[in-house]
């Protein structure tokens, strides 16, 4: 199969580059860019990726003609707009960026603070949260945000089988700088990040909303969480502490078979009473490790969750959309080794 990529000099698309030239389905990948107006080779933006591509410049026509689909890896706000065409030829695309993820035009202008997709759009793209949904017939699949899979993840099992205070749900969330993208900022400059811990978006992240959709789905009684993030001084990973209040009469039994009966068939996911996952053991792959444990005193149940958001988080979760949206194997392409010591 041939496919498109657009956004390969960012950092979530050269990994998606590299995941897609060894997967066993893809025989071509495209690469298409805003800025060129005449193709561009790709060792001169990214000289660590020597591969003799090119970089083409973008033309909608020219991908569907060219493509059986297309990854959209992309800043936040431009497939409100690029996707159009596509979605108006039903043609297979699966976007990393958050615009189609929320069902709710007014919830997207106020969290993510821009004009939101057209109402008709929005319907056509389905939420592409691999471990519960399958892409399986979609065409316009929207991957999660890295920060709302790590905290689905963990609180899951939990929420679908009815077990806590809906209303106590607590995440302390922490992501490494690659989560912010490319470009530099006042937040992700070396000197800033370098030996410091930077909370931001308190009560504000965009993917609060996104993490509540999904909860609710699940049970409606879940009204919000309380959610903060906070910039640690690494490249990679995000770790997602989650404190919830068991409800009464709930044991750690109860708990550990919510968890074993939710993620025994999941190829991607490991969850293990008493034992909290560090981030060096996902780093380099599209694991989600979980640990969680019931504390018998204060009836708190802590969930902790590691991913690395260039993978699971963001280029692992769009491959395993991938491999939905076709039939592919569901673990095609992703055969990762963590990246050790
Ligand atoms: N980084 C992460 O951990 C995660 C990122 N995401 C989401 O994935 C998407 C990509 O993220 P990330 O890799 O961090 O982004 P980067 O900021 O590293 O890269 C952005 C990419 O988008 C391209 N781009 C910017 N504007 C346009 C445009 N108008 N038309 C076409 N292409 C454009 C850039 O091209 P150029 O270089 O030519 O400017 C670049 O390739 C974002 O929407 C992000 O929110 C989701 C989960 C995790
Ligand atoms: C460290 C850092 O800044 N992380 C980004 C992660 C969000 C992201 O990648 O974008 P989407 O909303 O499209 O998923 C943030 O907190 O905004």
């Amino acid at each position: 199969m041939n496919v498109g990529l657009v956004g390969v000099t960012g950092y979530s698309g050269s990994v998606l580059y590299e995941l897609l030239l060894r997967h066993p389905n893809v025989d071509s990948v495209n690469l298409y860019g805003h800025s060129q107006k005449v193709a561009q080779s790709l060792e001169s933006v990214l000289p660590q990726l020597r591969r003799g591509a090119n970089i083409l410049p973008y033309d909608s026509a020219d991908i569907m003609k060219n493509n059986q689909m297309v990854f959209f890896d992309v800043s936040a706000g431009v497939t409100t707009e690029l996707a159009k065409p596509f979605l108006d030829a039903n043609f297979p695309v699966i976007d990393l960026a958050g615009d189609y993820r929320l069902k709710s035009r007014d919830a997207y202008k106020k969290w993510y603070k821009k004009e939101a997709p057209d109402e008709k759009y929005l319907k056509q793209s389905h939420y592409g949260l691999v471990d519960f949904t399958s892409s399986k017939g979609a065409t316009y699949v929207s991957n999660p945000g890295c920060y709302a899979t790590a905290t689905i993840l963990a609180l899951a099992p939990l929420v679908i089988n009815h077990l806590i205070d809906t209303t106590s749900i607590v995440v302390d969330a922490k992501s490494g700088t690659s989560g912010a993208g490319k470009s530099l900022s006042e937040s992700t400059h070396f000197s800033q990040t370098n030996e410091n811990l930077q909370l931001y978006k308190v009560n504000h992240h965009q993917h609060i909303p996104e993490i509540v959709d999904q909860l609710k789905d699940w049970d409606e009684d879940v009204p919000y969480i309380q959610f903060t993030t906070t910039l640690l001084p690494l490249t990679r990973g995000i770790m997602a502490s989650c404190y919830t209040k068991a409800k009464s009469g709930i044991t750690e039994e109860d708990v550990k078979n919510a968890f074993v009966q939710t993620y025994s068939d999941h190829t991607f996911i490991n969850a293990t009473e008493g034992v909290f996952p560090t981030l060096k053991q996902v780093i380099g792959t599209n694991f989600c490790d979980i640990g969680y444990q019931l504390n018998p005193v204060t009836h708190q149940i802590v969930i902790v969750s590691v991913i690395d958001n260039l993978l699971k988080g963001a280029a692992g979760q769009a491959i395993q959309n991938f491999n939905q949206m076709f039939e592919f194997k569901p673990d095609a392409g992703l055969d990762l080794i963590p990246v050790l010591p």
